[in-house]
């Protein structure tokens, strides 16, 4: 009473404090209210169909899924015998599948839309509409499948291989005679400056410090997709500022080029000039640039660099794929010995390098079996429907991690090993179930760049097992003690062009980016140039 009676406001107690405090009253209230509602649906029985549904906070379960998906996803599955589990991104359900009948069903069901799939769970795609301009058809996967198409036919291929042997030449002969690199480091720029070669023009490709100032603002993009941004995309913080501005440069420094381009009066081969020639606008090139470079770089980048290091730790296949490698050059160089290395490897058709290295190509599959253990997406645009004795709802969306099938023991023999004899004549180990091999897509959804990836791959491969003797060290140039793994958390979703650059996992703990490095001691090549 009497405390009432003699009580007066203090000065801080004014009507904006307590504005400030209905506000604090309210959020506790809402936050209390959201704890008793998730802690009430743990002891719910799973809402959806009979899909387990994973019980717990649903942005601690997000925060998983975008920072280490591989172990998030293989280890609920490791958890239970169940084909699949449901769980919830921001407002998202996905659903997580597993098993043969899911996989035929994931990859060939019409209603499971792939743009929608990737483009809508990881928004930090730099597109054009980030920047206020608008673009028709972006997410059209058919315009950018056609265009790829058109771009990296034989007829194409053809023309540039001997642009492309000779970035690597240059680069490589900048290396010296003998030393020590990071492949990571160095493969990675070989296969950007190929794929800018590839995919849009001469003078993006032939200037070193044009090209380093691209790339730093594709991994400025990707740094800019950690869990909070995706999670978060409306919050306002550095991140997004970031990705705005590297967005509003890559784009400002390609669309540049492409108008100046328009000017000229010879239209020349490059990518740029087939793509006005077939009536795009400057903006709509310089998106499909943007793009479509990333979605080279990023796989392109983490099979080369892996297939080096495998190939450097297992005697028996350095020794094959350089066996194949000469023989090649003896059977279809048709320039003299005396010419560089480059010179002669540019005179081998597209034909021999697609069809006559079969030991490459078994390094190559092997390389993605073992490396690519992404998960891909889909979402689920029409109907419900049932897989595994589950129900997929319209609007879920749906995610396969490919671990499932490329590091199955019921499958693949040893399947950690690096053994690219399990697909030989006899043993044939990805024939054993539908979808037995997925490095490439399967079903509706096949990589349309899988040409060009593996000429990238092969080339760089020719140019390092005949050009030069090289092994596998750690950073004191000793032997590695084991065979290097790929961090599984760190390897990019594979399809990067409706999603990129966001789609990438960042790598809390190493701050790296999808490169899927090796996990802990980080491995260099140390080498000696035997072949100019
Ligand atoms: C080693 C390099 C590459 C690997 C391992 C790879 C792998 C894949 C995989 C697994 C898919 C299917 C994804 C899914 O089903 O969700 C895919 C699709 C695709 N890839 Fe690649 N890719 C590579 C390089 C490239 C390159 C260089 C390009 C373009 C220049 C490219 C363009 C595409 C496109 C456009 C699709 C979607 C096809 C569609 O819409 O049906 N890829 N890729």
């Amino acid at each position: 009473m009497l405390l009432s009676a003699t009580f007066t406001f203090p000065e801080a107690f004014s009507a904006e404090a307590l504005g400030d405090l209905n506000v604090l009253k309210l959020a506790s209230t809402l936050c209390l209210a959201l704890v008793v509602f998730y802690v009430y649906r743990l002891f719910l029985p799973s809402p959806k169909g009979s899909i387990r549904q994973l019980r717990g906070f649903p942005v601690a379960t997000a925060w998983t899924f975008f920072s280490k998906r591989t172990d998030f996803i293989l280890g609920h599955f490791k958890a239970s015998a169940a084909p699949h589990f449901r769980f919830q991104v921001l407002q998202h359900q996905v659903v997580a599948l597993r098993g043969e009948e899911a996989r035929k069903a994931f990859f060939d069901t019409k209603s499971l839309n792939f743009t929608e799939g990737y483009k809508i769970l990881f928004g930090a795609a730099p597109r054009l509409q980030d920047i206020a301009i608008n673009t028709h058809n972006s997410d059209d996967a058919s315009w950018f499948n056609k265009h790829i198409l058109t771009l990296l036919g034989k007829r194409r291929l053809t023309e540039m291989l001997p642009s492309l042997l000779d970035d690597v030449n240059v680069r490589m002969i900048g290396w010296g005679k003998k030393g020590c690199f990071d492949p990571f480091k160095n493969i990675y720029d070989l296969v950007f400056q190929m794929s800018v070669r590839m995919l849009s023009c001469s003078e993006l490709a032939n200037d070193r410090a044009t090209l380093d100032e691209l790339q730093k603002l594709y991994w400025q993009l990707e740094k800019s997709s950690t869990p909070t941004a995706l999670l978060l995309p409306w919050f306002p913080g550095p991140a997004k500022r970031r990705k705005r501005t590297a967005t509003k440069e890559l784009f400002t420094k390609i669309y540049d080029v492409v108008e100046a381009r328009k000017k000229a009066a010879i239209p020349s081969s490059d990518a740029v000039d087939v793509l006005l020639g077939q009536g795009d606008s400057t903006t709509k090139v310089v998106e499909f640039i943007v793009r479509t470079i990333f979605a080279g770089v990023v796989n392109t980048g983490i099979t080369s660099c892996w297939a080096l290091v495998y190939l450097a730790s297992h005697e028996e296949w350095m020794v094959k794929a350089k066996a194949e490698v000469n023989s090649l050059i003896e059977k279809h160089a048709s320039t003299l010995s005396t010419e560089s290395l480059a010179k002669r490897l540019a005179t081998i058709p597209i034909s021999a390098w697609e069809d006559e290295m079969p030991v490459m190509e078994a390094v190559i599959r092997e390389t993605l079996r073992v490396t690519f253990t992404s998960t891909l997406l889909r979402r689920n645009v029409v109907d419900e429907f049932n897989v595994s004795n589950g129900t997929i709802q319209q609007g879920d969306f749906v995610a396969y991690n490919v671990a499932d099938v490329h590091l199955n023991s019921e499958i693949y023999t040893n399947p950690y090993e690096f053994d690219p004899g399990r697909y030989d004549p006899g043993r044939e180990e990805d024939k054993k179930t539908t979808f037995g091999f997925v490095g490439w897509g399967a079903g509706r959804h096949p990589c349309t760049g899988m040409k060009v990836a593996k000429l990238e791959i092969k080339v760089i491969a020719a140019m390092m097992l005949a050009g030069f003797d090289f092994d596998v060290v750690d950073r004191n140039g000793q032997q590695m003690m084991k065979i290097p793994v790929p961090d599984r958390n760190d390897i990019h979703q594979v399809c990067s062009l409706y999603s990129l650059p966001g789609f990438g996992l960042y790598n809390l703990t190493t701050g790296s980016i999808g490169q899927a490095r090796p996990v802990g001691e980080p491995c260099f090549f140390q080498f000696e140039r035997i072949v100019d």
